[in-house]
């Protein structure tokens, strides 16, 4: 019997583009051939490395040839991804069933719902990848269903006030995702999740994957009662998880270049000795950040990895990181353009991640055990740190001076209580080894996410 066709369509940044990879990886598990596009940009520099069998690489026109890079205008780039991408991509699909090869399903990431009504004007069934926690699925809808004002107050207002939304944790000021607060300088996002909920209104019966497990967000998970959420995560390398294929260990798609050396350096480190500073592949941090980020570092006494990016390849060795203490900073610990962050977390010698938490990021700590300082800098990630500290107690939030910057002193404060031997840092460690065999639990075959996903395939 010929093998069902899926067709995975990420949106072109890193931590969008790693999750869809790991997913259309578990879709070839089911026999299953999956294409997997992306937007040129993006296209052009991922890594692409050995794609297993039945993985097929294909790309929609972005009008870019930079991409995502810090620096461009993001709303032209976003209305360009969306213009372009939606022409191209049905061209694409068309040319495909001219082909003979027809999509069971088309799957899509997060902020690209016009990928959605691509597959609903030719009549193919579509499925959202929400590649962030529920809890943040749930307060985009409460947004637009019936509590946008006090969401936007909430964010926006005194600072003691909490908001307590049907089914989530409470809310403070600072745990308001930033596309609701008046800081906010992107005008993109909330016109997108309001195409998403349409999107959902036009579907029979809506279904979201999403890259979380039942036992980390039950309550998130059922919050709104028309769309059906199906916890499918962690989706990370199956190496780093359930180890049943040992040779899945990287995502397969980097856009940046790996840096060397760093996990010989490792592991020449004590056991859980190790600080892990990342912010993942957006964020860019200013210089006086990361010179108050040093003087705690430093301040530790420990061994560190710290991972600055180069976002452009001509930019020279640390040109502009040139920090004051830079020399002090490589005799002390290590410092790297890019690293294989799944790999890192999974070192014995880590014992501390410092993250701006990113969600692949967040969740690849937490399933690899790793206790994280939560640095949230921007979008979902205010959110994630409050669940990190709040709910599921692997880590500790740093606190921002009135000037918005996190103080040597606080960030040294931080990582020495999630180190050090207090009984909090004790705590925060043994919650990390729970949920970290929770997440495993969950991935294994027979496991929640195991069977969400399956249970949905047969329903298409
Ligand atoms: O040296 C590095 C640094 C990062 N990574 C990987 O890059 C991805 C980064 O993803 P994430 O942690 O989610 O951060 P961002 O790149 O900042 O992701 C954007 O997209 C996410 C998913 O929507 C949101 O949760 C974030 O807030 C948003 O900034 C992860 O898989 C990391 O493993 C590496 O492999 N090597």
């Amino acid at each position: 019997m010929a093998p069902v066709n899926y067709l995975v369509v990420a949106f072109p940044s890193q931590g969008l583009i790693n999750p869809a990879l790991q997913f259309a990886k578990r879709l070839l598990h089911t026999g299953a051939h999956v294409t997997f596009a992306t937007a040129g940009s993006a296209y052009r520099r991922m890594a692409k490395s050995n794609p297993p069998e039945g993985l097929f690489f294909a790309s929609f026109s972005d009008g870019s040839d930079e991409g995502l890079m810090p620096g461009i205008d993001i709303e032209k780039y976003m209305a360009d991804v969306e213009r372009l991408g939606s022409e191209t991509l049905r061209d694409l699909v068309i040319t495909s069933l001219n082909r003979g090869r027809t999509f069971a399903c088309i799957f899509y990431t997060t902020i690209v719902p016009w990928v959605a009504q691509v597959a609903h004007s030719l009549e193919i069934p579509s499925t959202l990848i929400w590649a962030q926690p529920a809890t943040l699925l749930d307060i985009y809808y409460y947004y637009f269903n019936g509590y946008g004002d006090i969401i936007k107050n909430l964010g926006n207002g005194d600072p003691s006030a909490s908001l307590q939304l049907p089914g989530l944790p409470p809310l403070t000021p600072r745990d308001v995702p930033s596309f609701f607060t008046a800081k906010n300088q992107y005008a993109f996002s909330l016109p997108l999740m309001r195409v998403q909920f349409e999107v959902f209104k036009e579907e029979k019966n809506p279904r979201v994957l999403v890259n979380t497990f039942d036992a980390l967000e039950p309550g998130p998970l059922k919050a709104i009662g028309n769309v059906t959420m199906l916890g499918i995560g962690p989706l990370i390398p199956s190496a780093f998880l359930d180890g049943q294929d040992p040779l899945d260990k990287s995502f397969g798609g980097d856009l940046f270049q790996s840096s060397k050396d760093y996990i010989q350096w490792l592991d020449t480190k004590p056991e859980g000795s190790v600080i892990y500073v990342s912010f993942g592949s957006i964020s860019v941090l200013s210089n006086a950040q990361k010179e108050e980020m040093a003087r705690g570092l430093l301040g530790t006494g420990r061994p560190f990895l710290w991972v600055i990016r180069k976002d452009k390849e001509e930019e020279g060795e640390g040109e502009e990181d040139q920090l004051s203490c830079m020399e002090e900073l490589k005799q002390k610990g290590m410092i790297v353009s890019w690293c294989s962050q799944v790999e890192v977390l999974s070192h014995a010698s880590v014992g501390c991640f410092v993250t701006h938490c990113g969600w692949n990021s967040t969740f690849e700590s937490l399933a690899c055990g790793v206790p994280m300082v939560a640095f949230p800098q921007w979008t979902d990630q205010q959110t994630n740190a409050m669940l990190v500290e709040n709910e599921w107690k692997v880590g500790v939030r740093v606190n921002t001076n009135e000037g918005g910057i996190v103080e040597g002193d606080e960030f040294k404060r931080c990582l020495e209580l999630v180190v050090g031997n207090g009984e909090e840092g004790e705590e925060i460690r043994r919650n990390a080894k729970k949920w970290k065999g929770l997440a495993r639990e969950a991935a294994k075959e027979g496991g929640s996410s195991d069977r969400n996903l399956k249970a949905f395939l047969e329903k298409i």
